[in-house]
């Protein structure tokens, strides 16, 4: 397959690397520094696109991948708020757009397996519960797309949580739990150095707790799973989450 990279930045790089591998072609790099080279004509070389930019550039690609005919795999987060409208003009006009807050392999079985135990803790009522994230400190948007996803999850299967809040703790600070309603889910986000993502869900009662994590190593699950994700909606059409490709 042809592919155009929409980002070139640390998600962009392994992709490249990982796709080349899978004897796909890279096209078209696109990067804050060459914007100009970002073209109908340039783009609609591709067969796919693959989009790891940031929250502010995403929906302007995003457009340009939809204007060009070019199917477009989206790893950026931090735009989900707009998720219904970019929904709505992916299916009104036909194109094609597969979507992940998380591409890894492990972390989809991981947003399956909470859900399983979400429903579960409905008979738990003396456990609350809480979603952690950790990441590096160069990530722009809090929470993780990661952590929204999970906290979706929970909210959806576990009766007693109706929404989630967020509170970015950095070094020093100290967490306003005080604040959260009963009702509240808490996503608590660390930015910590240079950690790729850890994500942990907690059940705390009086007497225990029960942890449910996922670290990630590096990036390379991501970048699999974003070029697995290029290969599978190659063929279709339509709007669609990753999780339209896992079969839980
Ligand atoms: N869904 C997933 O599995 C994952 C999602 N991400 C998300 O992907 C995004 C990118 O992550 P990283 O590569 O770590 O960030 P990064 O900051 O290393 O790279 C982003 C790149 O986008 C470029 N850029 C700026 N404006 C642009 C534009 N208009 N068009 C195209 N590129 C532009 C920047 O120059 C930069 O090099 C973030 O939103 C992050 O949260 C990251 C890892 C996994
Ligand atoms: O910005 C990152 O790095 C990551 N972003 C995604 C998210 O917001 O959940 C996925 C992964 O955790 C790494």
């Amino acid at each position: 397959m042809k592919i155009a990279l929409l980002g070139y930045g640390k998600m962009g790089k392994i992709i490249e690397k990982i796709a080349t591998d899978r004897k796909h072609e890279i096209v078209l790099k696109i990067d804050y520094n060459n914007l100009d080279e970002l073209t109908t004509e340039n783009l609609a070389k591709a067969d796919v696109a693959i989009e790891f930019s940031t929250p502010g550039t995403v929906l302007g690609n995003i457009k340009q991948c939809f204007n060009a005919g070019v199917p477009v795999v989206v790893g950026t987060t931090g735009w989900y708020n707009q998720l219904p409208q970019v929904k709505q003009i992916c299916e009104d006009g036909g194109h094609t757009l597969l979507y992940a807050s998380n591409f890894s392999i492990g972390v989809n079985v991981f947003f399956h397996v909470n859900k399983v135990l979400a429903k579960l803790m409905n008979n738990y009522p003396y456990y609350d519960v809480q979603v952690e994230e950790i990441h590096h400190v160069q990530k722009l948007d809090s929470p993780s797309g990661t952590g929204i996803t999970i906290a979706e999850g929970i909210i959806e299967n576990l009766d007693r949580k109706k929404e989630w809040v967020n509170v970015l703790t950095t070094d020093g600070d100290e967490t306003a739990d005080d604040n959260i309603a009963a009702d509240q889910l808490l996503i608590e986000s660390f930015r910590i150095d240079s950690v790729p993502g850890t994500h942990t869900v907690l059940y705390d009662s009086e007497v225990d707790t029960i942890e449910f994590k996922h670290t990630a190593h590096n990036r390379n699950g991501f970048a699999v799973g974003a070029v697995m994700a290029a290969e599978w909606i190659s063929d279709k059409k339509g709007f669609h989450s990753i999780e339209d490709m896992f079969n839980f």
